[in-house]
């Protein structure tokens, strides 16, 4: 199959966008979803005709789309989603319908006003069979009034936690009639008489959702570089307490629990950024492949985004609120952009997938390799999940005095990810020899599997930071990552010591060997702290912070920032005399009788 056009490479400027993505969360970015969804869905889902055809107008933006696919009623049981898109062979047309209150089309970004198109993920029947979701290419507003089309209802959903600059939407359809060609046909097809011609993978209509999870990585360690970036130059202008009584107060990121509290989502930053990386070369690889009939790495690309999804946000979630709270009072001031940046970067833990079912997608994908070591199979070399059938050391070699490229340390995380992933298996085998069904025997072992996913996606992480700084050439900056390496390492070892100490592998002298090295990496990292955040080279603007400034120059801006507010245009607000003044004369006057 010959190459499909590249008119746009939606992956050469990911990093690019996004940043562009999540600083739309500040200045609204009615863009978001049609570069990020929708032109990726093009490229991916519309055969060359269909790309010929939207894909320049996408390109050059004479039109919005957005991506709608969630409804009032479903968000993540996509078979369950009820919008129909039903095929009437005699005009050659779908019809577009919400059948209920509950199938109209809600959260969708830019939709509720910016957007003129969408791509619609409905039922599809034909010939009076569903054959499940599809997408569609459905324009919503005419082009030159921007009203919406007959038969469609749309507008914003409201206030949301955050990201309110951006128009989260609702959309119903009311026996909306579009052409056949408006289902995308690159995989499945609808011929004109109605014939429906499957895809070779059900799920190859998924992949804008599998681009996003894997840009998602990127983002977070985008979120959290920013915001260690302002905690930690904060932390170097803040003075508060003594150390050595009369020596003076010291700066805050002096102390060993303010290191303890910022460093490490610095370290996580890194992290997530190298398997960022390589995740998106991994997205590109496999649309290339499919591009060339091959869909054998389809299930691990799957796999391995679902769960780096899942674990990169919930850290950026907690990392955030970690550095807010190292910042004291000021950090819970919208001057110190981290409501913004919080608010923006959480919504990352619930959709594209809310965190559990996308950490129990991975499961599966261990269970099956967990049923193949039972079965004594050998590894497939890939590099991803080959250690599950290796045997690892049968005790924890962290203390070693020569642990090269931290080998003891990831054999460590391997041995716990392959004793979670094979219990939690033989627990589902056992569940079901004892009568249950698979699926009352998974809902039952679904922690464990949600751990043995971590635990995997943890090993993934570490080993993807100690190879990719290995590489580095250049010895000095080689010598600060590794620091940072250090810190993440043990830092990861103490996240997961109950793992690692519960069937014995790792002894308690051990754990307290790798505090040691935590506490080490960073006395290391404090002299570097500031020049490592300032080689990040963010812009005041995208800090979008008083107290992250470059020029440190906080106190003098924040009494600006707080002078230029609404509330300070002058001294005696209207509200004054009419309420609260009025409430003490008549409170003196009454003291009076
Ligand atoms: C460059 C800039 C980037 C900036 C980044 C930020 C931009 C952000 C904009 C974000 C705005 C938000 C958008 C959205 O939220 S869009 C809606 C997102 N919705 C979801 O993610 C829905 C989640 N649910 C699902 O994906 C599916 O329902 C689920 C996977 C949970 C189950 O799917 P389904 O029920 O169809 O499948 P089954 O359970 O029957 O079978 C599962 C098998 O199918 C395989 N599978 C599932 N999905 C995929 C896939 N995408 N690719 C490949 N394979 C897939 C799965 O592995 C199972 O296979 P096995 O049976 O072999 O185990
Ligand atoms: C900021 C934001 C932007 C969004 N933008 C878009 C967009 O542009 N386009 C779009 O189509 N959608 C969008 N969404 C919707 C988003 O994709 C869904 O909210 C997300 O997929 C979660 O689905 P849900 O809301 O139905 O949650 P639910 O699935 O109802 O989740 C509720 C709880 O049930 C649990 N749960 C659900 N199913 C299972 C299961 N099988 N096993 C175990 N636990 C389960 C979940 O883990 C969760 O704890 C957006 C959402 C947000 C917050």
């Amino acid at each position: 199959m010959e190459h499909a056009p590249k008119a746009i490479d939606v992956t050469n400027d990911v990093e690019m966008r996004t940043f562009n993505f999540f600083t739309m969360g500040i200045d609204g970015h009615p863009l978001g979803l049609h570069l990020d969804m929708a032109i990726p869905t093009i490229l991916n889902n519309a055969d060359e005709e269909q790309q010929k055809d939207w894909l320049p107008k996408a390109a050059n933006r004479e039109f919005i789309a957005t991506y709608a696919q969630t409804e009032m009623g479903h968000g993540t049981n996509l078979k369950k989603l009820e919008t129909t898109a039903t095929y009437d062979p005699k005009t050659q047309e779908f019809v577009l319908n919400s059948p209920t209150i509950t199938s109209t089309k809600w959260w969708p970004g830019n939709l509720g006003k910016s957007s003129n198109y969408a791509v619609v993920m409905a039922q599809l029947y034909t010939q009076g069979k569903c054959h499940g979701a599809h997408p569609f290419f459905v324009q919503l507003r005419d082009l030159n009034t921007h009203k919406p089309l007959k038969g469609i209802t749309v507008g914003d959903i409201g206030p949301k936690f955050g990201m309110n600059t951006v128009d989260n939407g609702f959309l119903q359809f009311d026996h909306v009639r579009t052409p056949r060609r408006s289902m995308f046909m690159k995989h499945a097809k609808v011929l004109p008489d109605g014939r429906y011609v499957p895809p070779v993978h059900d799920k190859l209509n998924y992949s804008a959702m599998v681009f996003i999870r894997a840009a998602i990585v990127s983002g977070m360690a985008y979120h959290l570089l920013v915001t260690s970036t302002i905690a930690v130059r904060y932390s170097a202008i803040r003075r508060q307490g003594e150390i050595t009584p009369g020596a003076g107060e010291v700066k805050v990121l002096d102390y060993q629990t303010q290191q303890h509290r910022i460093f490490p989502q610095l370290a996580r930053g890194l992290a997530f950024r190298l398997s960022g990386q390589y995740i998106m070369k991994l997205y590109t690889q496999t649309m290339d492949d499919i591009r060339n009939g091959d869909i054998s790495a389809v299930p691990d690309l799957h796999a391995l985004s679902c769960g780096l999804k899942a674990v990169t946000t919930h850290h950026a979630a907690l990392g955030l609120e970690q550095c807010r709270m190292a910042c004291g009072g000021h950090g819970y001031s919208q001057a110190s952009g981290f409501p913004l940046h919080y608010s923006v970067a959480v919504g990352a833990c619930t959709y594209e997938g809310e965190n559990m079912v996308m950490l129990l997608q991975t499961a599966r994908h261990l269970m099956k390799i967990a049923k193949a070591i039972r079965a004594g199979q050998s590894p497939k070399s890939n590099k991803i999940v080959d250690y599950l059938f290796h045997k690892g050391p049968p005790k924890c070699l962290i203390d070693q005095a020569y642990d090269t490229n931290y080998r003891n340390v990831l054999e460590s995380f391997e041995h716990l990810a392959r004793r979670q992933t094979l219990e939690v298996y033989d627990k589902l085998v056992q569940l079901q020899q004892q009568g249950r069904n698979y699926e009352q025997a998974w809902n039952d072992c679904a922690v464990e599997l949600c751990k043995a996913t971590r635990a995997h996606v943890r090993t993934f992480l570490a080993r993807t930071f100690v190879e990719e700084i290995d590489k580095i050439s250049d010895l000095s900056i080689k010598s600060v990552l590794q620091d940072l390496l250090q810190l993440y390492l043990y830092y990861e070892v103490t996240e997961c010591a109950t793992g690692l100490l519960e069937d014995g592998f790792m002894t308690g002298q051990q754990h307290k060997y790798a505090k040691k090295k935590i506490y080490e990496a960073l006395e290391k990292i404090r002299p570097n702290a500031v020049s490592i955040v300032d080689s990040f080279d963010f812009q005041d603007r995208e800090l979008h912070s008083v107290l992250g400034r470059r020029d440190g120059n906080v106190y003098e801006n924040l009494l600006k920032w707080a002078q230029s507010s609404p509330l300070n245009k002058t001294d005696v607000l209207p509200f004054h005399h009419k309420y609260l003044g009025k409430m003490m004369e008549e409170a003196r006057q009454r003291s009076k009788i």
